[in-house]
């Protein structure tokens, strides 16, 4: 559309007209989607929330993105949409690793949109602890980070918990040097030992005498700078805002692609929506090529394993079990036949969910 040829005044005379019908649009869009909800309510089904929905429509929307608008601008606008139609006719409770301002807010926030309930908790056991409970529907929970692996604990609670892995956020990871001082007079950094591993290289090199106090998350980080003359946290820029800390150096993570996976735990099953991942933890028989025998019916099936990662089984010394993600949803008819042969393969068979793939 040509817009250089009319005057500031036209211009915003435009935009409010176009306002007028974004509100309408917006309106008659939540009006449908309650009318949804009252159908579930007449048909008896207590679940309003629908992660596969969810993921279609915002898959959607990228794809038919006219511009100017980046794909993840119009998903994330698109997000909001839907949070605010859904917290109309349920409030989700979502734990997540808090206090506000963790990495962990900023993923569930980016699942869920900002219009669910979102309760911080002081640890990850405590997030399994309160959707296993019934306290909150659903956790988001850190897994794996492009720099430095694994969230083992993690891993080790999608065992002991018998809940469902039901969605995956995936999150650039931005680490800032924050503080209420100058670089100079800065004597201990508080930071969080995933997050300590990130920026190693920056902190050897900017602040090599400085004393690093491990903390439990990049929240109570920036908490324990405030309180500290002579300290600095690496945080979030939201734990920055939360927490009145100023920005000295942003982006210090050694890696500039550094993400993290988070994963979304509740009790629901999703749906088969075309571009799923199936989580699974197996262990072989305990002889040699027990787990290339694994693997096997995956490979003669194409299926692509996005992700093996072994952990002690706990059960017995020197024993392992293996946490595999591939691509496919369990009820994919492709998928069912390798799970069942996988399954028989193994001393130990456990599917912890199929669910949508992070949509962005
Ligand atoms: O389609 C549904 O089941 C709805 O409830 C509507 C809607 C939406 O706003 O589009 C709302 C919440 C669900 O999680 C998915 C979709």
């Amino acid at each position: 559309m040509k817009t250089s040829s009319r005057s500031l005044v036209e211009l915003r005379a435009a935009i409010d007209q176009v306002d007028g019908k974004i509100l309408a649009l917006l309106s008659e869009r939540g009006h449908l989607a309650h009318a949804v909800g009252e159908l579930k309510r007449a048909e008896g089904e207590s679940r309003f929330y629908h992660p596969d929905r969810e993921a279609e429509i915002l898959r959607r929307i990228m794809q038919e993105n006219p511009g100017p608008f980046t794909d993840a601008q119009v998903a994330s606008i698109y997000r909001e949409i839907i949070s605010a139609g859904l917290a109309q006719e349920e409030a989700l409770q979502v734990a997540y690793l808090g206090p506000a301002g963790t990495f962990s807010q900023m993923a569930a926030q980016k699942h869920f949109g900002r219009s669910a309930a979102f309760q911080p908790t002081g640890s990850i056991p405590e997030i399994f602890r309160m959707v296993d409970g019934g306290q909150a529907q659903f956790g988001v929970v850190p897994v794996e980070n492009s720099t430095e692996g694994s969230v083992n604990l993690t891993l080790d609670l999608l065992l002991d918990y018998p809940l469902q892995i039901c969605g995956e956020v995936q999150l650039r990871i931005v680490h800032n040097l924050v503080a209420n001082i100058p670089m100079e007079q800065i004597r201990k950094v508080y930071v969080h030992y995933q997050t300590r591993a990130q920026c190693r290289q920056w902190l050897a090199t900017h602040l090599p005498q400085v004393e690093l106090v491990d903390v439990p998350s990049n929240g109570v980080a920036a908490e324990r700078a405030v309180q500290d003359p002579q300290g600095a946290a690496i945080s979030t820029t939201v734990a920055a805002e939360t927490y009145a800390l100023n920005i000295l150096q942003a982006g210090i993570e050694d890696n500039p692609e550094n993400t993290t996976r988070f994963l979304v735990i509740g009790k629901i099953l999703t749906r088969p929506t075309g571009q799923d991942k199936t989580s699974l933890v197996v262990a072989g028989i305990n002889r040699p090529g027990s787990l290339h025998a694994l693997l096997s019916p995956l490979a003669d099936a194409h299926i692509s394993l996005t992700r093996i990662e072994s952990r002690p089984a706990r059960s017995a010394v020197w024993e392992y079990v293996f946490y595999l993600d591939m691509l496919g949803h369990c009820q994919d008819s492709d998928l069912t036949p390798v799970l069942d042969a996988l399954a028989a393969q193994s001393s130990f068979y456990r599917c912890l969910g199929s669910y949508p793939k992070a949509v962005f």
